[in-house]
């Protein structure tokens, strides 16, 4: 995680600890309530931190603000949230598949910004590092999990828990790897504040085992992700002399928002219409995947310019 300040990495550590007590103890209540936690970490902050995708685009590809310019970038925005909404109607099970490897990509690459020493080239850590959140999202609690996936690939729950191994196997599986993993690039020197990282990895393997993959991933998403992309971004703008404020991005990102929510509030009519209530959360999921793509896309060359 990313923070501009110890005052919002204490409040991040804050909130999780709250998050885990809330769930603990009223357990009934979280869960009634995830739904709308979920919706308020994609909405206030999820999707926001995407939607200023197209002046970081500006700024990355030095593309001016011509028709010319302008139409490469929608273009090509568009084309790949198109080839994701396309591989997830003719193939839901390749959709998936593909979603949980840019996620695997893009989580690791943003949480391990602070974590690694200049030397170390990314990919090894980023793959390990996002295998690790999602193998904690998909097993922390399959109860949760397998049904949301089972709708989005049209089949049942029943289905995935036959396909896969036993969740605390793969739980057990992954963290191994990750400790393991991790452990290495300690001993070689790749890993710079390296207590920080292991308190940041045993805050979060609480969260999601505590919580569960609903409002483990509201917070994980809202606070560890987004928030430390806003930040990542606002320094990138920084050192190109074009400061950012938290207002300012709000401002910027209202539009590409207030577009994604208008489909997401569209895709729940329709659900509604058809008395689809329970398919909300999987569609929510599939909209994410597809926005998911071209912002990974931009987010990547980002820090390949930051250079770190
Ligand atoms: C499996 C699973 C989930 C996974 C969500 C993922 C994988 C989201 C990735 C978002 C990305 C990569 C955003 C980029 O900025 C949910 C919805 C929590 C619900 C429970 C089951
Ligand atoms: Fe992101």
């Amino acid at each position: 995680m990313r923070h501009s300040s110890k005052v919002m990495v204490w409040s991040v550590v804050l909130v999780t600890i709250v998050m885990i007590l809330f769930s603990s103890l009223f357990s009934d209540t979280a869960a009634n309530w995830s739904l709308w936690i979920v919706l308020a970490s994609v909405v206030l902050v999820g999707i926001p931190h995407g939607a200023i995708d197209h002046i970081m685009a500006e700024k990355i590809y030095g593309l001016d603000a011509s028709w010319r310019g302008r139409a490469l970038f929608y273009g090509m925005y568009f084309g790949l949230m198109i080839l994701v909404g396309g591989l997830w109607l003719i193939q839901p099970v390749l959709g998936l598949l593909f979603f949980f490897a840019i996620s695997i990509y893009h989580f690791g690459q943003a949480d391990m910004e602070d974590f690694l020493t200049h030397e170390s080239s990314g990919f090894t850590w980023y793959i390990t590092r996002g295998l690790f959140i999602i193998g904690l999202i998909v097993f922390s609690d399959t109860t949760v999990s397998y049904p949301i996936m089972a709708k989005a690939v049209n089949t049942d729950a029943a289905a995935i828990s036959h396909l896969l191994p036993d969740a605390g196997v793969m739980l057990s599986f992954v963290t191994v790897i990750y400790g393991s993993v991790f452990f290495y690039a300690w001993l070689t020197n790749r890993l710079q504040n390296g207590m920080r990282f292991l308190a940041d990895s045993l805050l979060l393997t609480a969260l999601f085992l505590f919580t569960g993959p609903m409002i483990g991933f509201a917070v994980y998403f809202a606070l560890w992700h987004s928030a430390g992309h806003v930040f990542e971004m606002q320094r990138y703008l920084g050192e190109q002399n074009e400061p950012m404020s938290l207002l300012q991005f709000y401002k910027s990102a209202a539009p590409f928002t207030l577009i994604s929510l208008a489909g997401l509030a569209l895709l729940a009519a329709v659900n509604h219409a058809f008395g689809m209530e329970e398919q909300f959360i999987a569609l929510m999921f599939i909209l994410i995947s597809v926005l998911t793509l071209p912002h990974m896309v931009i987010v990547d060359k980002m820090y390949g310019e930051a250079g770190s």
